[in-house]
């Protein structure tokens, strides 16, 4: 990957690489846009089979939060971590606090959050090396696990998303086939349950699986034949990619409405959905809710004032739609649309100049 012609294509802001030998620690901090605030977004551990996959990852991730962050009206630009290292063994202490020194370093502009493979204890650890981290233990008045916020804004996106698809958001009796049952999607599950929803589930750690077997009375499926069995809804809630030429041929759902980032492999997938009159409902529109919680600890941290604002969630996913519908455009490029219109109206009024401490001219 050429990165700099990579990061002037997609108008990226910066990426970091961090080392410390000691701890092991190998993260990537990529900020895409500063213009709406600080990057929030979380801390992706994984193991990457190359640098160049985890860099690319950092990339796509940081440029879906700057996206994800405008979508949902908040203050915020966008940026992510990886990580490289499997989050099961190479963990320790060390690793998280060196790497919130990097953090540190940047001076709120990158805050930090969750990711798959990490954790409020990472967050913690963090914590003590800088105050540009959220999703920390609630005992320091925070919000804490930000995935069953997560979980409940994907839940009432799906409602909006049966509504355009069905005319009706209610999701009692739909069948729902959903791609991996982690931290979001287990909770995900137990509102589809209430409701009275039948659940498909796939995961590749099999005790995940049979918790959502037991629990909620899913049936369980092979990772591969996620994809093609009869359902309405499809819900991705693993990694991204998984809409793509292999996976969209066999879909029989009607409407895709789930948790993953970056679930189009390429935007031509999102085109592709909509020619064949399948209601996608935009990854980082519908996926929102577990930032939009991390990010009131900024204001002081409110559970109900944040939860308010999950709740728009559904009128937003409305509201793709609606553009959709009027553009006659694909609902991803309608959700970019919505993002992108709100960028640079602020980034236009950025560019007056206006006297601060900070500028020269307050030093004569
Ligand atoms: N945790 C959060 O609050 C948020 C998460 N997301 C996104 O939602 C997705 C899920 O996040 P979490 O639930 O936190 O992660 P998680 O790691 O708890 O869950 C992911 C699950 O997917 C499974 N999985 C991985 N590859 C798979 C495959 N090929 N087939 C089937 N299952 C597979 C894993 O075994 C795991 O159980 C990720 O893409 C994440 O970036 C987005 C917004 C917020
Ligand atoms: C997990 C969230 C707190 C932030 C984030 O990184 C995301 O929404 O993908």
């Amino acid at each position: 990957m050429e990165i700099f012609n990579y990061m002037t294509k997609y108008d990226y802001e910066q990426l970091v690489f961090c080392q410390d030998e000691q701890s092991g620690l190998k993260a990537i901090i990529a900020i895409h846009d500063t213009t709406l605030g600080p990057a929030l977004g979380g801390t992706r551990m994984w193991t990457y089979e190359t640098e160049e996959a985890a860099i690319e990852d950092a990339l796509r991730l940081a440029k879906g939060m700057t996206y994800k962050n405008a979508a949902a009206g908040l203050n915020l630009g966008g940026g992510k971590t990886v990580i490289i290292g499997d989050p099961k063994q190479d963990k320790n202490e060390a690793m998280f606090r060196a790497f919130g020194r990097f953090i540190q370093g940047l001076n709120g502009r990158y805050i930090t959050a969750e990711d798959v493979g990490t954790t409020v204890q990472d967050m913690d650890l963090i914590h003590e090396e800088t105050d540009y981290v959220t999703g920390i233990s609630p005992a320091f008045g925070s919000s804490g696990n930000p995935s069953p916020v997560t979980a409940y804004g994907v839940y009432r996106g799906m409602k909006a998303a049966a509504n355009e698809g069905f005319g009706s958001d209610s999701l009692e009796g739909k069948t729902v086939a959903v791609q991996g049952v982690g931290n979001v999607a287990y909770n995900l599950c137990r509102h589809l349950h209430e409701e009275g929803a039948h659940l498909i589930v796939t995961d590749i750690n099999q005790e995940a699986v049979q918790r959502a077997v037991d629990e909620f009375g899913a049936k369980a499926v092979g990772t591969d034949e996620i994809y093609g069995v009869d359902c309405d809804i499809y819900a991705p809630c693993a990694l991204g990619a998984t809409l793509n030429d292999e996976t969209i041929p066999q879909l029989k759902a009607k409407v895709i409405a789930g948790a993953a980032n970056n679930q189009l492999k390429e935007t031509t997938h999102g085109d592709i959905l909509h020619e064949k009159g399948i209601v996608y409902t935009p990854d980082y529109v519908i996926n929102a809710g577990g930032v939009i919680n991390v990010a009131d600890e900024l204001h002081g941290y409110n559970k109900e004032r944040a939860m308010k604002r999950v709740e728009t969630i559904y009128d937003n996913v409305a509201r793709v739609f609606e553009i959709s519908k009027r553009d006659e455009i694909p609902t991803y490029k309608a959700a970019d649309r919505m993002a992108e219109e709100r960028i640079m109206k602020l980034r236009k009024s950025r560019s007056q100049f206006l006297q601060n401490g900070h500028h020269i001219l307050s030093r004569k």
